[in-house]
């Protein structure tokens, strides 16, 4: 198990962090959300050992990290570290090699992380005569290239582009069936939701949901009901008891039920009003479950 246990951290007087604990076992993939600023790159450098938190701290296999296990761990940082007049191939192995590789297992290591990559053609060319998108194939090689135990993944799909972002997937859900943890930061929930085995919600220096996106969309479940009835008057739903109005357009309603509000009394509301063409719970989405994590103020843990 890669463990996060209790991290804190503070900038002065900025309470970054203050609690933040969440695991990801071998062969999953961990989604790290969070609004802008939450505190996911702080999180993910005081694992690197880039930053010290006051508090807490982050095991491997049930032991604390230690400079010897970080370097079995593949980092992208958010800052990319790439040398600009280094060769693609040259970049790639030069990290190999840092990892403790020879020189023969660095260039053979390389080559086929270019490779996978989609670099080959560009393996001879210098880093920063390459795209963004493809810089960032780069850094993600540096990553892979000495076989991680661990993967930490700072946005490491940010600005690829589809064929990027496939190619990206493709590695990192091969590295999972290897059975290596994988843990990465994104705001692209599409991906998240996509991808991951597991998520977690940072918000207000804490986890504020964590489990997989069925645990949390269980916990949803039963609260957002989408009625359709062409035909109603505006507004029909508005003064039922236990029911907020989320959306409404052209007689399409979302509405959310408090616990114990009988969905029969909606429907016989709904029927009072017109013919109902649809009358269904409505799965939220990663994007609609991240949005009420980050606003509601109670924690809301789920188990993994
Ligand atoms: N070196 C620093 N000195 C002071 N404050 C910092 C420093 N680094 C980060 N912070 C603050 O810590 C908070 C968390 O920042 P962090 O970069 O960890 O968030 P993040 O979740 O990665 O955000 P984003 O999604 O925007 O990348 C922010 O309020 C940021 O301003």
């Amino acid at each position: 198990m890669l463990e996060f246990d209790g991290l804190y951290k503070t900038y002065g007087t900025n309470r970054v962090l203050e609690g933040v604990s969440f695991t990801v076992a071998p062969g999953s993939m961990f989604g790290f959300c969070g609004s802008n600023g939450a505190g996911k790159t702080t999180t993910m450098r005081i694992a690197m050992g880039l930053l010290r938190a006051e508090a807490g701290e982050v095991r491997w296999q049930g032991r604390s990290l230690d400079q010897a296990t970080r370097r079995r761990i593949g980092y992208m940082p958010e800052e990319r570290g790439l040398y600009p007049k280094m060769k693609v191939g040259e970049q790639v192995a030069y990290f190999a090699r840092l990892h403790g590789l020879d020189r023969a297992a660095a260039t053979r290591a390389a080559g086929e992380w270019v490779e996978r990559l989609g670099l080959g053609e560009r393996r001879g060319d210098q880093v920063e005569k390459l795209s963004l998108g493809n810089q960032q194939r780069v850094q993600l090689a540096a990553a892979l290239v000495s076989r991680p135990e661990v993967l930490i993944l700072d946005e490491p799909f940010s600005g690829l582009d589809p064929i990027g972002v496939d190619s990206l997937a493709e590695a990192l859900l091969g590295q999972v069936r290897e059975g290596v943890p994988v843990v990465f930061s994104s705001h692209q929930l599409d991906l998240v939701e996509r991808l991951c085995d597991s998520v977690g919600i940072l918000a207000r220096g804490r986890m504020v949901a964590t489990g997989s996106v069925d645990d949390l969309r269980r916990r949803e479940a039963g609260r957002l009901l989408r009625v359709v009835v062409p035909d109603a008057a505006p507004q029909w739903a508005g003064g039922l008891p236990g029911v907020r109005v989320v959306s409404e357009q052209a007689g399409d309603t979302l509405l959310e039920l408090a616990a114990g509000t009988d969905d029969q009394t909606v429907l016989a509301a709904a029927l009072r009003t017109g013919r109902v063409t649809h009358f269904a719970w409505q799965q939220p989405t990663l994007v609609e479950l991240f949005r009420e994590a980050v606003a509601a103020p109670a924690l809301q843990e789920v188990a993994a």
